[in-house]
C-alpha cells in the first residue's frame, strides 16, 4: 500500500548558514509522483533527505502514512523508504544479486524468497536474470547500474521511493529510456515517489505534481500542464525555458479539446496522441484539423488547430 507524504511548515538552518529550507508545505498523495525542481542550492536534495532523516529539519513536521516521522524508528522508517540516488553507490565487491538482496537479506528472508524477488526485480527493470544476477557493478554500464539502482531501492517493497537526480549522471539517449521504464514500472507498482531532479523535462515527464523550489521556498506546485500553462512568475517560466508551450501541447492529450464529431480527414491521430502529434499531422496533410481515432480504428471525433490556438490561450 502506498502512502502520503506531507510536509507542514518546515524548515532547515544548517549550522553557519541562512535557511536551506524555509516554510516548506506539501502534501505527495499515496501512489502519486512528485518532482522537487529548482536551480543549484535552492534546497531540493535538503527536502528529500529530511523525509528519511539523514537530515533533521530544524523545525516543522513531516509525515509519512499518517504518521510523523519522528514517532517511528529509524529503521522502521527507513525501511518503508527506498532510496535511489545519482551515483548508485552499488557496492563493488558483490554481485548484482547481491547488491539487490541487501536489504531482505537485513530483514532476515529466507535465501529462497530473497532470490525469488531478485529474479523479480531484475526482470522488472529490463534486466536478463541469468545474464546479470551474477556480475559485479564494474561489469556494468552506467544505465545498467542505474537499473540496479532502482531494484535494490524496491527490494523490500517500500511503499515510498525518494530519488534524488536518479538519471542525472546518464547520457541523454538511456536518461530517455529510464524515465520511460520508471513510468511502466510506476504504471504497475503505484509507490508515492519524490524526486528531486533539476531538468524540468524529466518532472514534465515523470511527475503527477511538479512542486518549485528558489532559495528554500516553494514558489510553485501544480501538475505539469498547470505549471507550464501558468508558470507563478518569470523565475518559473524561465526554468520552464522558451520552449514552455510547446511543451503543454506535448503533454496534452488531444481528447482535452477534441470535438465528438468526426469525419474523414486525411489527417489522423490517434486518441492516445497529443496536441503536438495534431498539429504535426495536420502540417504533413496540408490541413487545418484532424480526424481521431480510437483502439479499433474507428473515428471518435476530430480537433481543428483553432480549437488547440483557442484552447492554449484559454488557459
Ligand atoms: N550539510 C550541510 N551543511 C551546511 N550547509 C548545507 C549542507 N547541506 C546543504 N547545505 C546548504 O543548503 C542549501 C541547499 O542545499 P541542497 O543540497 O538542498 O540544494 P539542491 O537544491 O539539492 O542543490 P543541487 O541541485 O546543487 O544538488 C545550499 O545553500 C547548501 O550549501
Amino acid at each position: 500500500m502506498a502512502q502520503a507524504i506531507e510536509f507542514r511548515h518546515v524548515s532547515k538552518r544548517f549550522d553557519h548558514g541562512g535557511l536551506a529550507v524555509d516554510d516548506l508545505s506539501f502534501r505527495v498523495e499515496a501512489g502519486s509522483t512528485m518532482a522537487l525542481v529548482g536551480p543549484s542550492g535552492c534546497g531540493k536534495t535538503t527536502s528529500l533527505k529530511m523525509i528519511n532523516r539523514l537530515v533533521e529539519p530544524t523545525s516543522g513536521e513531516i509525515s509519512v502514512g499518517g504518521r510523523s516521522i519522528t514517532s517511528m524508528g529509524l529503521l522502521e522508517l527507513r525501511r518503508s523508504l527506498g532510496y535511489v540516488i545519482q551515483y548508485v553507490g552499488l557496492f563493488p565487491h558483490m554481485t548484482v544479486a547481491e547488491n539487490i538482496g541487501v536489504v531482505p537479506q537485513l530483514l532476515g528472508w529466507p535465501k529462497a524468497k530473497i532470490a525469488a524477488r531478485t529474479d523479480e526485480l531484475l526482470d522488472l527493470v529490463g534486466l536478463a536474470p541469468k545474464d546479470y544476477r551474477g556480475r559485479r557493478p564494474r561489469a556494468l554500464s552506467g544505465g545498467q547500474q542505474q537499473r540496479v539502482g532502482v531494484a535494490r531501492a524496491l527490494a523490500a517493497d517500500p511503499p515510498v521511493l525518494l530519488m534524488d537526480e536518479p538519471f542525472g549522471a546518464l547520457d541523454p539517449i538511456t536518461r530517455d529510456r529510464l524515465q520511460d521504464e520508471l513510468i511502466q514500472i510506476q504504471r504497475k507498482l503505484r509507490k508515492t515517489i519524490v524526486i528531486v531532479t533539476h531538468d524540468m523535462d524529466e518532472a514534465v515527464r515523470l511527475a503527477d505534481r511538479i512542486a518549485v523550489l528558489r532559495a528554500g521556498k516553494l514558489i510553485q506546485l501544480g501538475t505539469p500542464a498547470e505549471v507550464l500553462a501558468k508558470p507563478a512568475d518569470d523565475f518559473v517560466a524561465d526554468l520552464l525555458g522558451r520552449d514552455r508551450l510547446l511543451k503543454l501541447l506535448r503533454t496534452t492529450p488531444v481528447t482535452k479539446v477534441m470535438q465528438p464529431v468526426g469525419s474523414g480527414e486525411a489527417a489522423r491521430i490517434s486518441e492516445q496522441g497529443s496536441l503536438e502529434e495534431a498539429l504535426l499531422a495536420m502540417l504533413a496533410a496540408g490541413q487545418s484539423r484532424a480526424a481521431v481515432f480510437g483502439g479499433d480504428g474507428g473515428i471518435v471525433g476530430s480537433v481543428t488547430a483553432a480549437d488547440i490556438v483557442s484552447s492554449a490561450a484559454r488557459r
